[in-house]
């Protein structure tokens, strides 16, 4: 049985490793697209940290899909604190000034995911999750940014929830591959349906 060829518009190494995880076969290439200008147009008019995901993901998705055929999947993830859209850093010590501002407080993850077929949108989902980070010490602060070094600079929160990034949350709400950054159940549901995976 012929499958229809899945790409993965990515360079997450997270995203790659739960797709490949759930074992659908797929080939990941970068997106291309400029996500800071992308970015930095949709908050000038006031759009939503959750619509920028969905927007980011949809441009990554269609753009990619313009040249390859078969579904493409185009994902995003933003930071939410009490409204305001927070960035990814550069730095470890970038890194521990925003866990210290996370510290004490829930924020939201909205993770977007938009497939596309030749240059057009054909299926998206955006799945928010609420994590409360507790007041953890800067003794702990300090071991765990030494102990996962550069690691921390991939995700968008400075955290890996999967390894011993989970330390930092009192509660998590929400769906563990959308935290990740890559809500997969519906995803592979859709899969299913266009041919892309064995029903
Ligand atoms: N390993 C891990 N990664 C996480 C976690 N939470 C968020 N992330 C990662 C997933 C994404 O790579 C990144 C979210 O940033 P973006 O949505 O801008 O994606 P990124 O630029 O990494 O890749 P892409 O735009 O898809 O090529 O944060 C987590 O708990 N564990």
């Amino acid at each position: 049985m012929t499958l229809t060829p899945v790409t993965l518009a990515s360079k997450s190494s997270a995203r790659q490793m739960i797709l490949k995880n759930a074992g659908v076969a797929f080939e990941a290439v970068g997106s291309g697209v400029d996500e800071d200008a992308a970015k930095a147009a949709l908050l000038a008019e006031d759009v939503t940290p959750r619509d920028v995901a969905d927007a980011l993901a949809e441009m990554k998705a269609v753009k990619v899909s313009t040249k390859r055929s078969g579904l493409v999947i185009g994902a995003d993830q933003t930071l939410d604190l009490r409204g305001k859209l927070i960035d990814k850093v550069d730095t470890l010590d970038e890194a521990r000034a925003r866990l210290l501002e996370l510290r004490g407080q829930v924020h939201k993850l909205h993770s977007a995911v938009v497939v596309a077929r030749d240059g057009q949108p054909i299926w998206r989902i955006v799945e928010t999750a609420k994590l409360s980070v507790r007041p953890f010490s800067e003794a702990w602060l300090d071991q765990y940014i030494e102990r996962r070094g550069e690691a921390l600079l991939w995700s968008v929160g400075c955290y890996e929830l999967e390894s011993e990034g989970v330390q930092l949350f009192d509660e998590v709400d929400g769906d563990y591959f959308a935290i990740l950054g890559l809500p997969l159940v519906g995803l592979l549901d859709f899969l299913r349906l266009h041919g892309a995976l064995v029903a």
